[in-house]
């Protein structure tokens, strides 16, 4: 399997002096094509500046950044800028879905913005839209969509076109159970069709839908493991 997405001893200290907060120490984690990586840790401990600089939206202060295969202190500007545009996708708590725009154009913005035109790239978020359940939603404007059916558009937006690499933070945020565990099924299965995927959660349930969980202390992975999916939470105790 190729690795999408790899820190090796990435460092990130904010500020200097006595004011420094090291929010990343010595961090290696490789992710491969395919794969749901879940990252769990207390409040402050790193996990929101771990997804910023995986997805090029900050330099680690020491450490080796490669994303698709390119190392990030190679490339210029325009270079990072595009990796981003083109093979990036990120969804946050805060879904940045345009108001004026309906889903079906949200969705086809990124690729519009990269340079397709205009039908090309609303074929190419009507097809993400139907595999997502949304066909029906695609001429809503996000304010007449439910909150799940929201997250399910900015998560199309996050897969469109030819992405490799899937960037959430706290993907399902207030969203409850049922819908919670809708939004984990769709990135399972954007990763499970080639996608990398690296997750932040609080909720260890949801985590469990990932391949892999890493757990961060002050900034350190201090360990790691594979659950053995959400089903096993709920499988009989074979000790009772
Ligand atoms: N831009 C910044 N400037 C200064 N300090 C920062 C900045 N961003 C984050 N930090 C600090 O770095 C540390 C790690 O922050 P980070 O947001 O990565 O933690 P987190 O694990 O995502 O926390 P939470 O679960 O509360 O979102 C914290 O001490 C935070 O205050």
């Amino acid at each position: 399997m190729s690795v999408v997405l790899s820190l090796r001893q990435v460092s990130k200290v904010y500020g200097a002096g006595a004011a420094a907060v090291h929010a990343l120490r010595a961090v290696d984690l490789d992710v491969v094509a395919g794969e749901l990586v879940a990252v769990m840790g207390p409040s402050g401990s790193g996990k929101s500046t771990l997804l910023t600089i995986a997805g090029t939206l900050e330099e680690p202060t020491t450490g080796q950044v490669t994303v698709c295969g390119s190392d990030l202190s190679t490339l210029s500007a325009d270079a990072t800028a595009r990796l981003r545009r083109r093979s990036l996708g990120f969804v946050f708590q805060d879904l940045n879905l345009l108001a004026g725009l309906s889903a079906a154009e949200n969705v086809a913005l990124p690729l519009e913005l990269d340079g397709m035109a205009a039908r090309p790239a609303r074929a190419a978020a009507l097809r993400v839209l139907d595999e997502l359940g949304l066909t029906d939603r695609a001429g809503h404007f996000p304010d007449d969509l439910s909150g799940g059916e929201r997250q399910r558009v900015a998560i199309a937006r996050a897969v469109v076109g030819d992405r490799r690499l899937l960037l959430a933070d706290e993907p399902t945020g207030a969203l409850d159970a049922a819908n919670g565990e809708a939004v984990l099924r769709m990135l399972r299965s954007a990763c499970k069709r080639g996608i990398a995927g690296v997750m932040v959660t609080h909720d260890a349930q949801l985590a469990s839908w990932a391949d892999r969980v890493i757990f961060i202390r002050d900034g350190r992975v201090v360990d790691q493991t594979a659950p053995s999916g959400p089903d096993a939470l709920l499988a009989p105790d074979p000790a009772r």
